[in-house]
């Protein structure tokens, strides 16, 4: 009887040890691969992440490039950036839309910060290359005297700036203007859209599938990583993502949107130190289309 029960116990005993000893192999076999992965996705998602063979860059790395290109060891300044920046959409402008005879406007819709700048940089490369320009600048920042300069720049080339109760919307015309440059807010947008811009997201929204809307880095509304985020959101004919492409580049419908890369200022041994795409730029072209 009692050699009966101590081999049930002894038999109980070695099911447990097989049950513990086959947890503990499924753990290592499966779960640690797995963890591990997802450790490594993690870790990568923080500085750039996989879209197919596109690279897209986190706006945590984005500001920390940012960062570097303009501190004491390379040394651009801003300004320098954003001409670049301003000629790649520019580019962009003329390689979608081309000027033609009886109808070369582009509208400038331009924010208060470096975005802003941009859309102010890009209005003078369009009119000089062949275009009738006009922007639309609500509100102008004095965060630097660098806006100002820009906006002189514009005068000297005799391109309208219309400020905040300026007749704009007469540019949302089709018959005269051939696309709208949004270079409202970029990545430092943060929801929700305050006024005047909330109203003029409405306009650009209502009309945007007869007068295209460009996207200077980011479409005004989207969030840098979440993508679009705002309602209504602005679906650009053509979006061109300055340095790399940000997380949001995710939400592009390449039946509805083009997508440049533009703004090129990184060398190739830069870009693959930081792990992103060291785009092929091809001759003396300042974007590329991806
Ligand atoms: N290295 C780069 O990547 C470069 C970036 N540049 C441009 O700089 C942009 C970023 O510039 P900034 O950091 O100045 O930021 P943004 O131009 O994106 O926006 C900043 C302004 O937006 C306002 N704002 C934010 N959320 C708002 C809301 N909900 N309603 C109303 N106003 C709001 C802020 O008060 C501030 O005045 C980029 O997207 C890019 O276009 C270029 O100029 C130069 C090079
Ligand atoms: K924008």
């Amino acid at each position: 009887m009692s050699s009966r029960r101590g081999s049930r116990v002894y038999n109980c005993v070695v099911v447990v040890i097989c049950i513990a000893l086959f947890i503990r192999l499924s753990v290592i076999f499966c779960w640690t691969p797995y963890c591990k992965s997802v450790l490594q996705s993690t870790l990568s998602n923080d500085h750039s992440s996989n879209m197919s063979s596109l690279r897209v860059v986190s706006s945590k790395l984005a500001a920390q490039i940012d960062q570097e290109l303009m501190g004491p060891k390379i040394g651009f300044t801003l300004q320098q950036l954003m001409e670049l920046a301003g000629l790649s959409v520019a580019e962009a402008v003329q390689r979608e839309f081309p000027p033609a005879a009886t109808r070369k406007g582009v509208l400038i819709v331009a924010g208060p910060g470096n975005n802003g700048g941009d859309g102010l940089v890009c209005a003078r490369h369009l009119k000089l290359f062949g275009y009738d320009p006009v922007v639309y600048y609500p509100k102008r920042s004095s965060r630097t005297e660098f806006y100002g300069q820009l906006v002189k720049q514009l005068d000297f080339f005799n391109v309208p700036v219309l400020s905040e109760t300026e007749n704009w919307t007469q540019y949302l015309n089709p018959d005269r203007t051939l696309c709208v440059v949004d270079a409202i807010f970029g990545f430092s947008f943060k929801p929700p859209m305050r006024e005047p811009f909330a109203e003029i997201i409405k306009r650009l929204h209502a009309v945007q599938e007869s007068v295209p809307i460009v996207a200077v880095d980011i479409p005004t509304g989207w969030d840098v990583d979440a993508g679009p985020v705002e309602k209504p959101h602005l679906t650009p004919k053509v979006f061109v993502s300055l340095t790399a492409p940000k997380p949001c580049t995710n939400h592009i419908d390449p039946a509805k949107t083009v997508h440049y890369v533009g703004g090129r200022f990184i060398p190739q041994e830069f870009a693959q130190q930081h792990g992103f795409e060291q785009f092929d730029y091809k001759g003396v072209n300042q974007i590329l289309k991806l």
